[in-house]
C-alpha cells in the first residue's frame, strides 16, 4: 500500500469513487426520440440519416435524440450537456418516460422501463425519481413546509411523518426559520433550495435536475452548484443534471456526455472532455478552461528518464494539477505518480509549464511520442459505448487536446471544484 501525499485540501477527481462499481442504476441503450407525424418511419430508415432540417422539411418529424447510449452508476453526478435545441430535456425526459421515447431501451435497476405499465410508472416516478426544474415547481399557495412535504402527501405518507421528515430536508438544505413562508417570500435561490428538499424528501434513487440554477444570477447560481456538491456528499444520490454551461458541467460532473443535434458527441469525465476533446464542438466549448483545475496529473505525467533520481515526492493520478502545483515547483526531485504501489510517470515543472502556458498549435509539447498518455480504461468511459471514446493525448497531433484547449487564465466555475 502506498501513501500518495494527497490531502484533503487536494482535488481528487469525484468520478474515482464512482467509478469502481460495475453497476447501472440506468441503462440506456440506442435511445430515439422522433417528434412529429409518424415518427417509427424514421427510425432505422435511410430518413434518419438526412439532416435535421431537411428531415423536418420532407416528414414534419424532428430528430430530438438520436440512437443514444450510455449507464449511469449508483451514486454518480451523470451531466448531459450541450448547445439549445440539442436534445439535453427531451434526453432526461424520456428516462422517466415524461417523454416517450421512440425506440431503445431504457433500464432501471434492470428493469426496462418502457414496458412498465401506468400504475408501475406511477409508482416509479413518486417513489424512485425525482426532479428539480429550472421553473422551481413550487405549488405557490403552499407554505415551504407543505411543499417539501408535497411527494411524500402525494404517496400517502401520514402527516406526523411527512412533517417530520420535511422538516429534515428543510435543515438539510439550511432553510430552517422559513418553513411557514410562502413560494414568492422567497429569493430565488431559496426557492430552488425548496425544491431540492422536496426532491429529497421522497429518499428518490435517481434526482433529475432539468437546467435548475439557470434563472438564478451568477452568484446565487454559484452558492447553488456548491449547495449540490455538498447535498452529493451528505446524501450520496445518483443524479442527472441538464446544463448548457460547461463550467456547471465540469464542477458538477462524474462524467458529462456532450450532446450535439440529438447525437451523443463525446462522453468522460471532466478531464477527459477537456483534456482530449473528440471534435470542433467540444473543442469550442472547452477553449478556454484553465485546464490545471481540471486535468489531472495522469495527463501530464511522462515517464522517467533513466539518469533521474525516483526518491521524489509521491501523488496519485487523479490528482488535479492545480493541487501539484507548488509541491512539484518546490521539490528538487520528480514527483513520482503511483498507483497502487506502481510508478506510473513523473511530473516536474516541465510537464506543469506546459499546462499552465497556452499551447501552440502545431508545436511539440515535449513529450515522450511512445508514452501512452491516460490509460484505455479511463479513456473508454463510455462504459460500454463505442462513440463516447476519447482520444489520449498525442503531443505530436495538434488536433489533440493537448495543443488544442487554451488556458485563457479566465475564471470559470471549475476552478472551484469541490
Ligand atoms: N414537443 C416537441 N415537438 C416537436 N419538436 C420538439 C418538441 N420538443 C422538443 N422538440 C425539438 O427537439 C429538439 C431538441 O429539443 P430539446 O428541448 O430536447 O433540446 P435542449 O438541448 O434541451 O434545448 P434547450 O436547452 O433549449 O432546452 C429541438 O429541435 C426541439 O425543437
Amino acid at each position: 500500500m502506498v501513501t500518495t501525499m494527497t490531502s484533503p485540501t487536494q482535488q481528487v477527481r469525484p468520478g474515482a469513487a464512482a467509478r469502481s462499481e460495475d453497476r447501472a442504476v440506468l441503462d440506456v441503450r440506442g435511445l430515439w426520440k422522433v417528434f412529429g407525424p409518424r415518427p417509427d418511419r424514421v427510425v432505422g430508415t435511410p430518413l434518419a440519416e438526412l439532416p435535421r432540417s431537411e428531415l423536418r422539411a420532407r416528414t414534419g418529424c424532428v430528430t430530438a435524440v438520436r440512437d443514444v447510449s450510455f449507464t449511469v452508476r449508483p451514486r454518480e453526478v451523470f451531466v448531459v450537456m450541450g448547445l439549445s435545441g440539442s436534445g439535453k430535456s427531451t434526453l432526461v425526459r424520456c428516462l422517466t418516460r415524461l417523454v416517450e421515447p421512440t425506440a431503445g431501451e431504457v433500464l432501471f435497476d434492470g428493469e426496462d422501463i418502457r414496458k412498465a405499465g401506468d400504475r408501475r410508472l406511477r409508482e416509479l416516478r413518486r417513489h424512485r425519481f425525482a426532479m428539480v426544474f429550472q421553473n422551481f415547481g413550487l405549488l405557490p399557495h403552499r407554505r415551504v413546509l407543505d411543499n417539501v412535504a408535497y411527494g411524500l402527501e402525494i404517496r400517502g405518507t401520514g402527516k406526523a411523518a411527512r412533517y417530520e421528515r420535511a422538516r429534515e430536508m428543510v435543515e438539510l438544505v439550511g432553510l430552517s426559520g422559513f418553513e411557514d413562508s410562502y413560494p414568492d417570500q422567497l429569493s430565488g435561490g431559496m426557492q430552488q433550495r425548496v425544491g431540492l428538499a422536496r426532491a429529497l424528501a421522497v429518499d428518490p434513487d435517481v434526482l433529475f435536475f432539468d437546467e435548475p440554477f439557470s434563472a438564478l444570477d451568477p452568484l446565487i447560481r454559484r452558492d447553488m452548484q456548491n449547495e449540490v456538491i455538498r447535498l452529493h456528499r451528505e446524501v450520496g444520490k445518483t443524479m442527472i443534471f441538464i446544463t448548457h454551461d460547461l463550467a456547471e458541467a465540469l464542477k458538477l460532473g462524474d462524467r458529462i456526455l456532450v450532446m450535439r443535434d440529438g447525437e451523443l458527441v463525446q462522453m468522460g469525465t471532466p478531464d477527459e472532455v477537456v483534456g482530449a476533446p473528440v471534435d470542433d464542438y467540444v473543442r469550442e466549448f472547452v477553449r478556454d478552461v484553465p485546464r490545471a483545475n481540471v486535468l489531472t496529473t495522469r495527463w501530464i505525467m511522462r515517464p522517467p528518464r533513466p539518469d533521474e533520481p525516483l526518491d521524489g515526492p509521491e501523488t496519485g493520478p487523479d490528482v488535479v494539477v492545480r493541487d501539484v502545483v507548488h509541491t512539484v515547483l518546490r521539490a528538487t526531485r520528480p514527483v513520482k505518480v503511483v498507483e497502487g504501489g506502481e510508478l506510473l510517470g513523473v511530473v516536474t515543472a516541465e510537464e506543469i509549464l506546459g499546462v499552465l502556458a497556452e499551447p501552440v498549435a502545431g508545436e511539440p509539447t515535449g513529450k515522450p511520442a511512445d508514452f501512452a498518455g491516460p490509460s484505455s480504461d479511463r479513456t473508454s468511459a463510455g462504459a460500454g459505448v463505442g462513440v463516447g471514446a476519447v482520444k489520449p493525448i498525442d503531443p505530436a497531433d495538434p488536433s489533440s487536446g493537448r495543443t488544442s484547449a487554451g488556458s485563457s487564465g479566465k475564471p470559470v466555475g471549475s476552478g472551484e471544484q469541490g
